[in-house]
């Protein structure tokens, strides 16, 4: 077996390439946007009730894993509101001058995306409050006893904040926000609706089978789903073939995604659970140290998709795998010295 890029599965992990592609597949509007009724019915109203008494919409709050269209969203937010968009994200604010330096140069009803706002530094944070709720910020100047601050009147702007770990929010920040969406994982109807359209985008020629197959191991993620399918198109291309089930197999097979639309990494956190720690309970940062990754990247990218297909389950003392992981990764309990009592 040939191997696999680290990241054809990390849906936080985009290449140039990538980035220029999603770039031209993403929806403009709310219509066109699949799935996540919920919250496209909600940012709908907040949009239209905004328009109709003439102001800014409220800032908007969108949590959930990576590659269920966050950035998509914003995009939206500004087309739909007809304003532009400015985008950044947490970890390039560092300093409150950074943040400053952004909210002083917005124009007045310009949408504000934020991506990973969590990663954001504290004194930027608190700048950001009394932006976002009066429109001002304070700006210090000197040093010491002669500091003053000099109040500065904003644009009135629509914040839109991204981040896949909302439990990392302070509560002051979270509550400026008039309305939070949780992206879900999409289901495969729905991600099937993506590949009808990413493949009619690209020109693609494939059956109805071979896009159910992608959509049932793209782990609940367009943007998984839109690079399984570029892959499966460089496979019919090289090979001379349609784009149909047995093409998709071979071309997911030569990439290590499993049925389950498992990768390396989420088989290797739940082979080390198995096989080392007796299928748990463990504590993320051990699991995160014994498959060598971040304790974030485990909690924010592998565990959620995890837990949501049944392989593991959060308790009190730690992550436990189920009887479903015993069974997928083909070990049984009692080899193992595990007795999931209770599960
Ligand atoms: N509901 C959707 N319908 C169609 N395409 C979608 C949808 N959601 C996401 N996509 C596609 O998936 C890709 C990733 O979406 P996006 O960049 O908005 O995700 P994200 O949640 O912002 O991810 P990250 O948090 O990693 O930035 C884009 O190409 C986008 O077009």
């Amino acid at each position: 077996m040939t191997d696999a890029p680290e990241d054809l599965t990390n849906p936080a992990a985009e290449s140039d390439a990538e980035l220029a592609f999603e770039g031209a597949l993403r929806p403009r509007s709310l219509s066109e946007f699949v799935g996540q009724a919920k919250a496209r019915g909600q940012l709908q109203l907040l949009i239209t009730a905004a328009g109709m008494q003439n102001r800014t919409p409220d800032h908007i709050l969108l949590a959930g894993p990576p590659g269920l269209g966050k950035t998509t969203l914003a995009m939206i937010v500004a087309h739909e509101t007809g304003k532009p968009l400015r985008l950044t994200s947490g970890p390039a604010i560092q300093h409150a001058g950074d943040l400053a330096a952004v909210l002083s140069s917005l124009t007045p009803g310009e949408v504000l995306f934020i991506d990973e706002i969590h990663r954001m530094a504290r004194p930027a944070e608190e700048m950001l409050y009394l932006a976002m709720e009066d429109f001002r910020i304070d700006i210090m100047v000197g040093k010491g006893a002669g500091a003053t601050s000099i109040p500065l009147e904003l644009a009135p702007f629509t914040l839109v904040g991204a981040t896949t770990r909302s439990g990392l929010l302070p509560n002051p920040l979270r509550d400026r926000f008039g309305f939070t969406a949780h992206l879900e994982f999409y289901d495969e109807p729905e991600l099937q609706q993506v590949l009808h359209r990413t493949a009619d985008m690209l020109g693609l020629d494939i059956d109805g089978r071979a896009v159910a197959e992608i959509a049932g191991r793209c782990r609940g993620t367009p943007r998984i789903a839109n690079r399984l399918l570029r892959r499966v198109r460089d496979y019919a291309l090289v090979h001379g073939g349609r784009a149909d089930l047995e093409t998709v197999r071979a071309a997911l097979e030569l990439y290590d995604v499993d049925a389950l639309g498992l990768d390396r990494l989420d088989r290797s956190v739940m082979e080390s659970m198995l096989d080392r720690f007796a299928g748990g309970p463990v504590g993320l940062s051990t699991l995160a140290v014994s498959v060598g990754e971040e304790a974030e990247t485990i909690e924010s990218v592998v565990e959620p998709f995890l837990v949501r297909i049944g392989l593991i389950t959060r308790t009190p003392r730690g992550r436990v795998a189920t009887p479903a992981a015993w069974r997928h990764f083909g070990r049984t309990p009692s080899q193992h010295g595990s007795t999931l009592d209770g599960l």
